[in-house]
């Protein structure tokens, strides 16, 4: 059956539904859009959505807003922490109450099925929320610290001279660039905690997915966020390297956060230690997530894990497992069980009910995937289901199952960003983890299905990843703390670690005696 929506005329209704400004957008039936624009397009069917519109100089349309911004820091950062609070529990409550088109213009942009979106909406909302406490706790983050001071008061050396006090300052301007993949969580995991910490932040969103962004900064502004408070700065490609250059060196810049790939965030890296002040970076970059099979694992647990991890979003997660290392002693067992519930997958358009998997974000994106598959094989890899091109059309890729494939082919070795699951065997524990070591140096997420409780203890500990999942292929939540090591990145979102980010901490001495 071909799952499709008869006509996609639904974005601009969307876009209006959400309170999108017309200035910033402009539909494709109508009359040509101004200049300069950029077309967002629908990865399902490729057919464009809307036009986005751009600044005429955008050059200085990012210096205006980074001097908003900076404006906009000398009132925020002395607002109440409950005032703060208040602001975010609205914007949260705008995106619930819009849930059903936030998500389908996710869709729509992203290609991700319906479900997934609305879990995105949930997901996104919730950062807003927690850190809507966190600006409640005056003992936390928000508050400081009193500490008896250590230094004698003369004559005697007994007596203590003064206090030292610490207070948590928000560290100012900051400047985000967030990716395609998930067009709404990955905004509000940066922007929640800044504006908890009374940081302002301007945000350029992926150019393929701008339009959820431009609602998510709407209805923020409904829910009383000040304007200059939240920016989104929809460029296309071509200005999209003037906007990293431009929040990397701007002095009034004092933090950046990007989430993306590894590639983009060194180029950030370099430009921030060359340019302008020294500044605070954080960086969410690629993954390729082990995922391991012990022989003792429960089988049927260890499927629902892989799958979870594995086909969400397609295979476009930094979280998806994309190395499968399987125990010789189940891997027959573990591959046949996979497969059955692989061949469960509805492939199509994301907008459609019963749809559990969507295009790949581009034909670049499927070509990428398709080489890489090709090359497994040729190199002696069997496909045990998949393996070739989706007929729905040319971004879609066939749910794919690979065995014995080598550990040193790109598939292994690269993320691979595709519904892909590549696997070879294993003997024992340290065969598994010198496999995975040796063959990336990335360190997100890792998984492994084990009923061992001593191996529970002791693999997590020699894992070197942020994150680590046992027995269960969904680990993100706003709690716990998401992030990666090696090249991975830096820093931590979600929890209270991914408010820290966002404050510096002051000591002041005080001689009082
Ligand atoms: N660690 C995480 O939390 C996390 C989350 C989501 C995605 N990712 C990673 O992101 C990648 C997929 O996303 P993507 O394809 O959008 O990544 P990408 O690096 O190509 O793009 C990410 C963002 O960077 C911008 N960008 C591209 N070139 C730039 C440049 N020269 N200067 C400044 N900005 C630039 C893009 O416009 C986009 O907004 C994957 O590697 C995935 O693992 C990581
Ligand atoms: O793509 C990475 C982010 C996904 C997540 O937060 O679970």
């Amino acid at each position: 059956m071909r799952l499709t929506l008869p006509t996609l005329t639904i974005a601009p209704i969307l876009l209006e539904n959400l309170g999108v400004p017309l200035t910033a957008w402009h539909a494709i039936s109508k009359t040509s859009p101004p200049n300069p624009h950029f077309l967002v397009d629908n990865p399902a069917s490729i057919t464009p959505l809307v036009a986005v519109v751009t600044p005429k100089n955008p050059q200085s349309a990012v210096k205006a807003s980074i001097d908003r911004a900076s404006e906009e820091f000398e009132s925020l950062k002395i607002t109440t922490g409950p005032w703060r609070s208040n602001l975010l529990l609205k914007w949260a409550k705008e995106i619930r109450e819009n849930k059903k088109d936030l998500a389908m213009l996710m869709t729509l942009e992203c290609g991700k099925p319906l479900a997934e979106s609305t879990g995105e909406v949930e997901y996104g909302a919730s950062f807003l929320d927690f850190y809507s406490s966190e600006c409640l706790r005056p003992n936390g983050l928000n508050g400081g610290t009193i500490i008896p001071s250590p230094f004698p008061k003369p004559p005697s050396a007994k007596n203590t001279r003064g206090t030292i006090m610490t207070f948590n300052e928000g560290v100012g301007v900051c400047g985000f660039i967030t990716p395609w993949n998930f067009p709404l969580a990955m905004i509000t995991r940066k922007v929640g905690p800044a504006l908890a910490a009374g940081c302002p932040s301007i945000l350029k969103p992926s150019e393929l997915t701008p339009l959820t962004a431009l609602a998510l900064q709407g209805l923020a502004y409904k829910a009383g966020v000040p304007k200059a408070a939240f920016e989104v700065l929809a460029l296309g490609a071509e200005d999209t390297p003037m906007f990293g250059e431009m929040i990397c060196t701007d002095d009034k810049v004092k933090k950046i956060s990007f989430t993306g790939s590894t590639r983009v965030g060194k180029i950030l890296m370099k430009q921030c230690a060359e340019g302008g002040i020294v500044k605070k970076a954080s960086m969410e970059l690629g993954g390729n997530a082990p995922f391991v099979v012990f022989a003792d694992a429960d089988l049927d647990v260890a499927v629902k894990a892989a799958m979870a991890s594995k086909f969400r979003n397609a295979g476009q997660t930094c979280v998806c497992s994309d190395r499968f290392l399987l125990h010789e002693d189940i891997e027959e067992e573990f591959l046949g069980l996979l497969v059955k519930e692989v061949e469960k997958l509805r492939v199509g358009d994301g907008a459609v009910a019963g749809v559990t998997m969507g295009p790949l974000i581009s034909l670049q994106a499927r070509e990428v995937v398709e080489e890489k598959v090709k090359n497994a094989v040729a190199n002696g890899a069997e496909i045990l289901i998949g393996g070739e091109r989706h007929e729905f059309g040319e971004r879609y890729y066939k749910p794919t199952v690979l065995r014995g494939v080598s550990v040193s082919d790109d598939i292994f070795k690269t993320e691979t960003f595709g519904p892909v699951v590549a696997s070879t065997t294993f003997r024992d524990d340290e065969e598994a983890l010198e496999i995975i070591r040796t063959t990336s140096k990335t360190g997100l997420a890792s998984y492994y299905c084990t009923q061992s409780a001593d191996r529970i203890f002791n693999f997590s500990r020699k894992l070197e990843h942020g994150m680590v999942g046992v027995n269960e292929g969904i680990i993100s939540s706003v709690v716990a703390p998401f992030g990666g090591v090696g090249e991975s990145g830096i820093g931590r979102e979600g929890n209270a670690a991914g408010m820290r980010e966002y404050l510096e901490e002051k000591y002041v001495f005080v001689n009082h005696n």
